[in-house]
């Protein structure tokens, strides 16, 4: 193992995960393809003018389809997501989705425990030996008859893992959360994976070849992959055609990912002036023309190429404590899926198990024999880049109550998130990193475009840090501080920061 130095801590059966083979792997995954992945990051940095690409127009008149599902992702009508924490796995394979997607990105602290234990979660998943005991005593243990296919997340290509060094520099976090797996579990035959925050066709091609290497190393058949990929930032809107071209050989879908979806808009445009500013987050919703416009593109172009095109995620969670919460997320979760069924796709997310039924239900109307509805191919829908980027079509306002709204679940968020759960209940809503950008994102934009809230209040840095103390002095923890120095870092520094989970990054282990 020349070269590579693993720094985190001992973790409870790390060595089945992080042996000799596997860490080699690994860093012949991050030698071959690093440096492309620093310049493709470089390249994010400079933010072109948006718009459909003159070069890949051949692409995009081409006559070509991605490869056929492979049994297991055919029907994907019901995918529940969730963090790869050991009794949420055993609940996630449990809960009757078809899909459980392993969340080792928004959901996920990467504390090198998490990481760790995410991947000794997986094997046990993949091999059907999973199970756990509570500390009540209670014994988790899979269920007999169909379970959920597993279709993994990997980081994101921008975040580090520090606690593996390859040549002296930290490993790329999406290459060892996607090494680790596939050296363990690829041989199986269900390499799946959801491919978050891409930017670019160019960024698709990076994984292309990395899972085009990865096969090859270990004499997998090539095509054995199949990634789905998330059209979760404003660039990629208008390259989806290009990112399933890419991608062809192992494609198998794409995925609205709305919250980093509106967080990538305002980061794209925060210092654009009032044509771009989003009204309180709760205020925009799905049905808003330029975020149906993005839906109903990703629907046509999926649809148009062979691919799944896959729904997103209601925030809304039920509370097993609160009849009355879960009634209104039942009917809110129904409502959205609803609309995507009618829209054309193929199956959506929930972030709880109570939600499946309900997601299940509206597509089991919609599908009937169907596995999916590739074959509703909504030639009626033809987006143009200004509907995209009608931003004001969100209508709404900025009102006071957003300004509490996005401190309060941001500096809750990071509290949770630096204790090691990235995903949290907030205010009966799921929360994740997504949906904290959002709020923070969403301050800075206020406060740089000279934003007057609905009751004549101009949004400053003063009044934010006002807030700020308000929420504080209402909360506990032993994060509290760093939370508190964090939100304020990110909602307010000159220089934006690209992802909070950065400067977060290092203040954890
Ligand atoms: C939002 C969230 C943190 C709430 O969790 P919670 O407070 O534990 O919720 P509840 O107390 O209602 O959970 C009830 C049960 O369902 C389980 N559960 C809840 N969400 C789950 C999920 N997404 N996957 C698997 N099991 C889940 C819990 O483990 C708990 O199990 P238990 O009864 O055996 O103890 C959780 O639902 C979650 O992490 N969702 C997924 C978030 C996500 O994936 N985001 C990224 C993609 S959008
Ligand atoms: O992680 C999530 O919150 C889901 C999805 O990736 C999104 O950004 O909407
Ligand atoms: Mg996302």
């Amino acid at each position: 193992m020349t070269g590579i130095r693993v720094l985190g801590g001992d973790v409870e059966r790390g060595a089945q995960v992080l042996t000799p083979d596997a860490l080699e792997f690994v860093a012949g995954l991050h030698r071959s393809f690093a440096a492309t992945r620093d310049d493709l990051l470089a390249r994010r940095s400079v933010r072109r003018p948006l718009g459909f690409l003159a070069e890949t127009a051949h692409v995009r008149a081409g006559d070509w389809r991605v490869a056929e599902a492979p049994a297991p992702l055919r029907d994907r009508r019901v995918e529940i997501t969730g963090p790869t924490e050991r009794k949420m796995t055993v609940n996630a394979l449990n809960s009757g989705a078809k899909v459980w997607l392993a969340d080792l990105e928004d959901a996920n602290t990467p504390h090198w425990r998490n990481v760790v234990a995410g991947q000794v979660n997986l094997y046990d998943a993949a091999r059907g030996t999973v199970d756990h005991r509570s500390p009540e005593g209670k014994h988790y243990v899979l269920r007999d008859g169909e379970r959920p296919a597993i279709v993994v997340r990997p980081r994101g290509w921008h975040l580090p893992e520090r606690h593996v060094e390859v040549d002296g520099a930290p490993a790329v976090g999406a290459l060892v959360d996607f090494g680790l797996h596939f050296f363990h579990n690829a041989e199986l035959g269900r390499p799946y994976y959801y491919l978050p925050k891409l930017e670019s066709h160019l960024e698709a091609r990076l994984w292309n070849d990395v899972f085009t290497a990865a096969q090859e190393r270990l004499g997998i058949p090539h095509g054995t992959v199949r990634a789905t990929v998330l059209i979760e930032t404003i660039p990629a809107a208008f390259e989806m055609e290009e990112i399933l071209y890419e991608l062809r050989d192992h494609a198998s879908g794409l995925n609205a990912g709305r919250w980093d979806y509106l967080f990538s808009i305002i980061k794209h445009f925060r210092d654009r002036g009032a044509d771009y500013v989003l009204p309180d987050r709760n205020s925009v919703t799905m049905t808003a023309p330029f975020m149906r416009a993005y839906t109903d593109l990703l629907v046509r172009t999926c649809h148009k190429r062979g691919a799944h095109a896959m729904g997103g995620m209601a925030a809304f969670i039920p509370n097993r404590r609160d009849p009355e919460v879960t009634r209104q997320a039942l009917a809110k979760v129904r409502e959205d899926k609803g609309r995507e069924a009618a829209d054309g796709f193929d199956g959506s997310w929930v972030a709880h198990p109570d939600l499946v039924p309900v997601c299940r239900e509206v597509f089991d109307a919609r599908l009937g024999d169907r596995p999916n509805q590739l074959d509703v191919l909504r030639e009626d829908v033809a987006v143009t880049a200004d509907r995209l980027l009608d931003v004001r079509s969100a209508g709404g306002r900025a009102t006071r109550a957003g300004v509490v709204g996005a401190v309060d679940v941001g500096v809750r968020y990071l509290l949770s998130w630096l204790g090691g759960n990235g995903a949290a209940a907030i205010h009966n809503l799921m929360e994740d990193a997504a949906t904290a950008e959002i709020s923070r994102s969403q301050l800075w934009q206020w406060v740089h475009n000279d934003v007057v809230l609905d009751d004549g209040t101009p949004v400053t840095g003063e009044l934010v840090r006002e807030v700020l103390a308000e929420v504080a002095s209402g909360l506990d923890g032993e994060h509290l501080a760093a939370a508190v120095e964090l939100f304020e870092r990110v909602a307010l520094s000159d220089d934006f920061v690209d992802f909070l989970t950065l400067p977060a990054y290092e203040r954890i282990d």
